[in-house]
């Protein structure tokens, strides 16, 4: 693409100055051959002139003159040297070329006239009567004003002694031809070293141009595929520089406030998820909290059911917890529940759901887990909260749990399995406190 714009600006730029150097061309060529005529005539003129003045003055008048000479034969007289005179009509173009002092000059130069034509004129007395017809009027005849509207009078000693009517073209003379030949020469190589120059300037200036929208239009696509902060390089402060000026103050500003979004994104999304944790988790013991874990317990006694496997559920309750907050403050309560907290969460496995299910009230749902082997680690965790060191909290403080266990999956609703633990809880607490018990455990409950 960019490659195509590179080439389309080059020939934009190539036929916009070979055009312009094709106009001058021309012109300066038509100028000049134009200036070529015009002095070719002046020149003829003058000499034209200067022949019908010598002619008049020579024998009085012009028609005097014709009784005793010719104007051809005076002026072929007058030009050239006696001896070289003949019958030959002069304006049939001189066969042989005259020097400055009436000598002949070899090899004479076939086809190139000396003086112009002495008839590239017509002669009119200064009444409008044709001297000279040249061809075009009969001696004697009176030609129209509108005619002799181009007429150059011939003067001598301030006198209109006749008027000539320019006709046709002078030619040339090799010279002339020459200089025209070197100037047309010159216009041609000029048109070509500047036609050169152009193809050179335009690829330099298109490239230069291109190569700004180049570097544009790939951090476009940087920016397209994620990459929004671009710096282009800034040339000078044409319209390619406050472009790319442009550019590189929108990507900024598109970064910056891409990335305060995505900050803000950030801070939203972990708010979004210290909200939810906040949402499941008991504040003080930072377990599961009762809602959650009902949620949680629902489905899993479900999916368990379904497909047939083991669950276990368990409920416990810290022993005479009301006497423990009584008797060391409640300060101390709230210690023991976040270290009961901390046993039944470190010495369960990650898939164990352990949640306080409210004040001194703790359940763990073991799922895949048969209920003999429930029992064990329920057994386990009654036997790490009796041995824990709580004299660390408090030198008197001795804290044990009563725990109910249950696993049937036969029954129709978690609540059923639930209210079966809790029974169970109920007799461990009836049973003496600090014991788990179960079904599979009775007629007794596992004890100290
Ligand atoms: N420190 C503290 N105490 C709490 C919290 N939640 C509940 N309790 C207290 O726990 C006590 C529970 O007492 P009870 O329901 O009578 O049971 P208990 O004293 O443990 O007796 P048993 O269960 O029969 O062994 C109440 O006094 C509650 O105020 C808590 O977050 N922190």
């Amino acid at each position: 693409m960019m490659h195509s714009l590179r080439i389309k600006l080059s020939l934009a730029l190539i036929i916009t100055s070979m055009s312009a150097v094709i106009v001058v061309g021309v012109v300066a060529q038509w100028r000049v051959s134009t200036r070529f005529d015009q002095m070719a005539m002046e020149r003829s003129f003058e000499n034209f002139q200067a022949d019908v003045t010598a002619y008049i003055a020579s024998y009085g008048s012009w028609n005097e003159a014709q009784q005793v000479e010719r104007f051809g034969q005076f002026v072929r007289r007058r030009h050239m040297p006696t001896d070289t005179l003949s019958d030959e009509p002069f304006f049939a173009g001189p066969k042989s070329r005259i020097g400055p002092a009436g000598r002949r000059l070899t090899p004479p130069i076939p086809d190139e006239p000396e003086w112009a034509p002495p008839f590239l004129f017509i002669l009119l007395d200064p009444q409008g009567k044709v001297l000279l017809g040249g061809g075009k009027y009969e001696n004697g005849e009176f030609v129209p004003v509108s005619a002799r509207l181009g007429a150059s009078p011939v003067m001598l000693e301030n006198q209109v002694l006749a008027l000539a009517i320019p006709q046709g073209k002078p030619n040339l003379s090799a010279i002339d031809r020459n200089y025209l030949a070197t100037i047309r020469e010159a216009l041609i190589y000029g048109f070509f070293i500047a036609g050169m120059l152009a193809i050179f300037l335009g690829f330099l200036l298109s490239k230069r141009l291109s190569s700004s929208l180049h570097e544009l239009t790939m951090a476009i696509r940087a920016m397209n595929q994620g990459e929004l902060r671009q710096k282009v390089t800034v040339h000078g402060k044409d319209e390619t520089g406050i472009l790319a000026e442009a550019f590189n103050r929108m990507s900024a500003d598109l970064a910056h406030a891409y990335e305060e979004l995505e900050e803000s994104h950030r801070t939203i999304s972990e708010q979004a998820l210290l909200l939810k944790e906040l949402s499941i988790r008991d504040e003080l013991t930072q377990l599961y909290n009762r809602r959650y874990f009902n949620e949680q317990a629902i489905k899993l006694f479900a999916q368990m059911k379904r497909y047939n496997h083991s669950l276990s559920f368990m409920i416990g309750d810290i022993d005479h917890f009301k006497r423990i907050n009584d008797r060391f403050s409640h300060a101390t309560g709230d210690e023991v529940l976040k270290a009961v907290s901390g046993i039944l969460k470190n010495s369960t496995r990650a898939s164990d759901i352990v949640a306080r299910y409210g004040g001194e009230e703790f359940v763990v749902i073991f799922p895949e887990t048969p209920l003999m082997q429930a029992a064990a680690q329920c057994e386990r965790l009654r036997k790490l909260i009796e041995g824990f060191p709580w004299s660390t909290i408090h030198p008197d403080l001795q804290v044990t749990m009563s725990m109910g266990l249950s696993d049937d999956l036969s029954l129709e609703r978690f609540e059923h399995i639930l209210a079966a633990a809790d029974n169970n809880l109920y007799r461990a607490k009836a049973d003496g406190r600090n014991r788990l018990c179960s079904a599979a455990l009775e007629p007794e409950c596992a004890t100290l």
